[in-house]
This record gives C-alpha cells, structure tokens and sequence, in this order.
C-alpha cells in the first residue's frame, strides 16, 4: 500500500494559534496539506467557538471558500467556557462541516478531548451536553461550582465529547458517508494550557506519580500529539474509527488499564 501522507488535501484546524493546533497546522503544512487556521487569536478565521455566533461564523466562512479533507477540532482548555468551547464548540465544527467534508474522496474529522475525560463526571451534566441542551448543562454547572472530578466542568465536557464522538462515528452521517471520527485525548502536554499545572509542584508530583515511567518523558511536546492527529486526519487512516486514542505517556494505561479491560 502505498503511503499517500496529506499533500494536496485540506485541512480546518480549531486552536490553530497555540499548543497543539499550532504544532498540528505547521506539521501540515510543511507537509504539503493546505491549512485554514481558526482562533479566537490570530488566524485565517477569528471566530469566538465559545457562542452560536462564533461558530456560525466558522462555518459560514469555511463554506465560503469551498472544499475541504478534514475538520481538526482542536480549540479548547480549561480557563472559561468549559462547557460552551470543549464540549458545544467542537461538536458545533465538527457537525456543522460535515456536509461539506462529506464531500471529500477521504474525509476525516478529529477532536480533541484530554485524560480530564476520565476523572468523575456528573452524569446528568454530559447527558445534557449530549442532548444539545447548552443552556440546561451551563446552568447546572454554575449551579454546582464543585462540580465533577478535579478538573470540573472542563473534565465533564472532555466525557461528554468521548460519549459523542463513540455515539457519532458509527451512524449512518459519519460513517455512512465516509467520514473517519475519532478522538485524541492528551495527557499532560507542554502548552500555555498546562502552564499551571507544570507550575505546581504539587500537581506536576501527582501527574507524574499517575504514570511512573512515562514512555517518552513528560510533559509531553505539541508535536507528539500532532503527529497521531495528522495520521488519523489523513487519507492514510482507511480503518480506524469511533476511538478515543490516549495520547499520555502512558498514564491512562497505569491509571485505568485494568477497569477498561476487565
Ligand atoms: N496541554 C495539555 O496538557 C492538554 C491536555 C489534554 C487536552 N488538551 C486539549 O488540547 C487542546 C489544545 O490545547 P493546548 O494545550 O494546545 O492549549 P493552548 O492554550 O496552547 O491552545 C488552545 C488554543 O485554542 C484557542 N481557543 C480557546 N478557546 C477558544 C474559543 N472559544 N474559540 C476559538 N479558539 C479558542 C486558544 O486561543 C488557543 O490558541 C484543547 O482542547 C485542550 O483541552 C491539552
């Protein structure tokens, strides 16, 4: 077989000023892949993901200037609009393009989640997110400042956006027409994101202690994480679908192997 790679395909990439979108689109393009950045800093498309405007405006613009291979929906993190960029924002890209990547001969589409998916989740706040009532899962959570694991709301939209992605990938929109879904869920990776936590001591120990012999070192690099975003976005990827794929250094394997498995 031979490796196409992703010269000549098209690529929407939320987050594409920072981090791992960044690192994703400068992988791309040195690659010969065309890239339309999207960020609320500077980028092709300046668009707040955060509001029903904003992503409108995504798509209206993206639409606009025509085909594309595949939508990354990276934007994300843990500082304001939890719920409404992590969770609303990325599954407003991702189903507001589809049409359009449905229209590829190799569509693709990824977003991306974190390890926060695994801490607990309140149950009635994803099945809110997973109802597309925004307004009920936002008032739940500032209802409840406490709510949900350690990371709080940032890691209840981070499960609610696994839950969507394994209910979307195999129906008849996704897979019916063509189009690989997946997730990439990064442990902790070096990014203005995770600057607080690398800041504390007290977290970095405990990450650090979550996966006692980090394959590849921590924290992770950006790049590490685009390299697997770029192959599961590419025509190369012609058999994996539905899969939230950890990218940590191996610290949901340390932390949760046994309860997926058993
Ligand atoms: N860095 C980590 O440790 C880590 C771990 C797990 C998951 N993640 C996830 O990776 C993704 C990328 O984060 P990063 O670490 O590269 O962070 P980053 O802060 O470097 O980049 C995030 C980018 O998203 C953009 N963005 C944020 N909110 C937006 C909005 N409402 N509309 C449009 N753009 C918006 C920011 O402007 C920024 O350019 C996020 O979804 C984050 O949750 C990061």
């Amino acid at each position: 077989m031979t490796y196409t790679g992703v010269a000549g395909r098209t690529y929407v990439v939320t987050g594409s000023a920072s981090g791992i979108g960044a690192a994703t689109a400068a992988l791309l393009r040195e690659r010969g892949a065309e890239v339309i950045g999207c960020d609320l800093g500077e980028a092709d498309i300046q668009a707040d993901l955060s509001t029903p405007a904003g992503r409108q405006a995504l798509v209206d613009q993206v639409t606009e200037r025509g085909p594309i291979d595949a939508v990354l929906a990276i934007a994300g993190g843990g500082r304001t609009g939890l719920l409404e960029t992590n969770y609303f924002g990325t599954v407003a890209t991702l189903e507001g393009l589809r049409p359009l990547l449905a229209q590829s001969e190799a569509p693709r589409a990824v977003a991306v989640s974190s390890t926060a998916s695994l801490d607990p989740a309140d149950e009635r706040v994803v099945q809110a997110c997973l109802d597309g009532d925004e307004a009920a899962a936002v008032a739940l959570v500032e209802a409840e400042p406490s709510i949900g694991g350690p990371t709080g709301a940032y890691g209840i939209a981070k499960r609610a956006l696994n839950r969507w992605v394994r209910g979307a990938a195999p129906t008849p929109e996704w897979a019916g027409a063509g189009i690989a879904l997946n997730a990439v869920a990064p442990g902790v990776v070096d990014t203005p994101a995770a600057a607080w936590i690398l800041a504390s001591e007290d977290v970095r120990t405990a990450v650090e202690t979550a996966a006692p012999q980090p394959f590849g070192g921590f924290p992770g690099r950006p790049q590490w994480v685009a390299e697997l975003i770029c192959w599961l976005a590419g025509a190369d990827n012609r058999f994996v679908t539905g899969q939230i794929i950890f990218a940590d250094g191996g610290a949901e394997a340390t932390m949760l192997g046994d309860l997926h498995w058993r």
